[in-house]
């Protein structure tokens, strides 16, 4: 199954796409349903148990009728609670109910007593305002009752298309969801509600993705791998890219971590430019760190004389004053790529216009994290997704919105979630070392939204390598077998 990811109205266009090529919409209800009812036998290891399940106005409700009558023709003992009216019910969720030939009680918090596994089919892609009355009292019943919970589609009170709460939602121990995963699994902080994402095959042709387009995709090594670079038997250091770091007088730890991480990622050469003062820092820390030393901003522009100097970092411990500034600005206007970070947010906070006049531009990626972003965008309303996705189009930049669900968004509208980085990532450096990979790749000649998308999922991955207890020293030594098991 392909790593896309639809909004809720692609995955209606893909339900109606389907029907239009003359998959029945009950059919594909019935394989929803089958899947729910298989997941949910698995989840009590076999063993039938009493289940509850939760059944809501529409198809998410529909689903569970299906699963409900699957379950008890495998001998599960089911009660069926419904919110709203049997009559009221439309289309295939009133199919799917008159297959349904055990009672149908009022949904009520009751009827979770005694349960040890409840589904919740309430709402899922149709959910179109927050819950309140008697679904925010069902909802808060699932999330305080002391048994197994599934959920169809998404937990009902998460919003499909931006991965925020409603209301309320019940943390799940596993989603059924359908055909292909939606923002909401991969975004905080539906995705910690989700539990296990299971995506079940409903039958809907793969061949209705070409007319949807999906813009969204989960990022996975797939994406790049084709575009990653490997070293030449017959190459030179030179043709591996010659990346430029700015480091700064004081936190030395940033600017070397990046640059030991472009090293250990196949950059040819690293050269980190530095004051005068940090220049022994820098030089006893790795042996095969180029340092120069910089006095002021036009020092650092003319290493950018020679043209080697491809890929270019700014910000990690460089200082958010003037000389950051203007080596920021020097930097835009020679015509490389490279990485903005750290102290850049901060050197030219409220102030985008300065960098898109020097020439900011898709060959570079912006990696800030939440409060870095907002220094420099503002305060932005919407979801990360769609936060990511102005900036990137207001800056015409690549942005990476760092977090546990990173957000790599393209000025063009593409979109792609890393989904790999563990917490133990949320560590002091670990940013540093994330910027220094992207560089690497850049150096490397890797386009700029791959070079974000694999540097993002290659810290992640180290991220899982070192486990508990990483500091972001570790980081680097992990490239080495990162790459070997994942064949980079
Ligand atoms: N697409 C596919 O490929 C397939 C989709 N399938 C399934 O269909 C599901 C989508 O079904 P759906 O469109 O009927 O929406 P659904 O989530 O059941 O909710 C709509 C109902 O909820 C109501 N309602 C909304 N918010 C509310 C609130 N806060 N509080 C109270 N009520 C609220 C709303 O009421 P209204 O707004 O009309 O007042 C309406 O009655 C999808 O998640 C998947 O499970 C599968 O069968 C296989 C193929
Ligand atoms: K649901």
């Amino acid at each position: 199954m392909g790593g896309e990811i639809l909004t809720v109205s692609q995955m209606y266009a893909a339900d109606r796409a389907a029907m239009d090529q003359g998959v029945p919409g009950t059919l594909l209800m019935e394989r929803a349903g089958m899947a729910v009812a298989r997941e949910a036998m698995q989840l009590s290891r076999g063993r039938p148990c009493p289940v509850t399940v939760l059944c809501g106005p529409g198809n998410n409700g529909g689903d569970g009728f299906v699963a409900a009558r699957h379950l008890a023709a495998a001998g599960w003992p089911v009660r069926l609670g419904l919110l709203g009216e049997r009559l009221a019910l439309t289309g295939d969720a009133a199919w799917a109910a008159s297959q349904w030939t055990g009672p149908v009680f009022p949904a009520s918090p009751a009827l979770l007593d005694g349960a040890d596994l409840v589904i919740d089919a309430l709402f899922g892609a149709g959910l179109n305002r927050a819950l309140d009355g008697e679904a925010l009292v069902l909802v808060q019943a699932m999330a305080a009752a002391d048994c197994l919970l599934l959920a169809v589609d998404v937990p009902s009170g998460v919003a499909g298309d931006d991965g925020s709460i409603l209301g309320a939602a019940a943390l799940a121990d596993v989603t059924v969801t359908f055909f292909r995963g939606k923002p909401a699994h991969y975004l905080y902080p539906a995705r910690r509600q989700c539990g296990r994402l299971v995506i079940a095959d409903i039958g809907i042709p793969e061949s209705v993705l070409s007319a949807i387009a999906p813009a969204h995709s989960l990022n996975t090594p797939g994406l790049w791998r084709g575009a990653f670079p490997h070293p030449r038997c017959d190459g030179h250091k030179y043709n591996r890219g010659h990346a430029l770091i700015l480091g700064g007088p004081v936190m030395t730890g940033a600017a070397r971590l990046a640059a030991r991480a472009a090293l250990r990622l196949g950059a040819g050469l690293v050269t980190l430019a530095c004051p005068p003062t940090a220049q022994l820092a820098f030089s006893v820390s790795l042996s095969s760190l180029i340092v120069h030393p910089v006095r002021d901003a036009q020092a650092f522009a003319r290493l950018l004389d020679d043209p080697r100097r491809n890929a270019i970092l700014l910000g990690p411990g460089s200082g958010a004053d003037e000389m950051l500034r203007q080596a920021t600005l020097a930097a835009l206007s020679s015509r490389r790529s490279g990485v903005l970070d750290a102290d850049v947010f901060t050197a030219f906070a409220n102030d985008l216009h300065s960098l898109c006049q020097a020439g900011l531009d898709q060959r570079w990626v912006l990696t800030p994290h939440e409060g870095e972003f907002a220094r420099l965008f503002g305060a932005m309303p919407g979801s990360r997704l769609h936060r990511a996705r102005s900036a990137a189009a207001e800056s015409g930049a690549i942005i990476l919105l760092k977090g546990p669900d990173t957000v790599i968004a393209h000025p063009d509208g593409r979109v792609r979630l890393n989904t790999n980085a563990p917490p133990d990532l949320a560590t002091a450096g670990s940013g540093d070392v994330l910027s220094g990979l992207i560089l690497a790749l850049l150096a490397q000649g890797m386009d700029p939204f791959d070079a974000a998308s694999a540097g993002a999922w290659i810290h992640g991955a180290a991220g899982q390598y070192c486990g508990r207890g990483l500091i972001a020293d570790d980081l680097p030594e992990a490239i080495i077998p990162v790459l070997k098991q994942n064949n980079l």
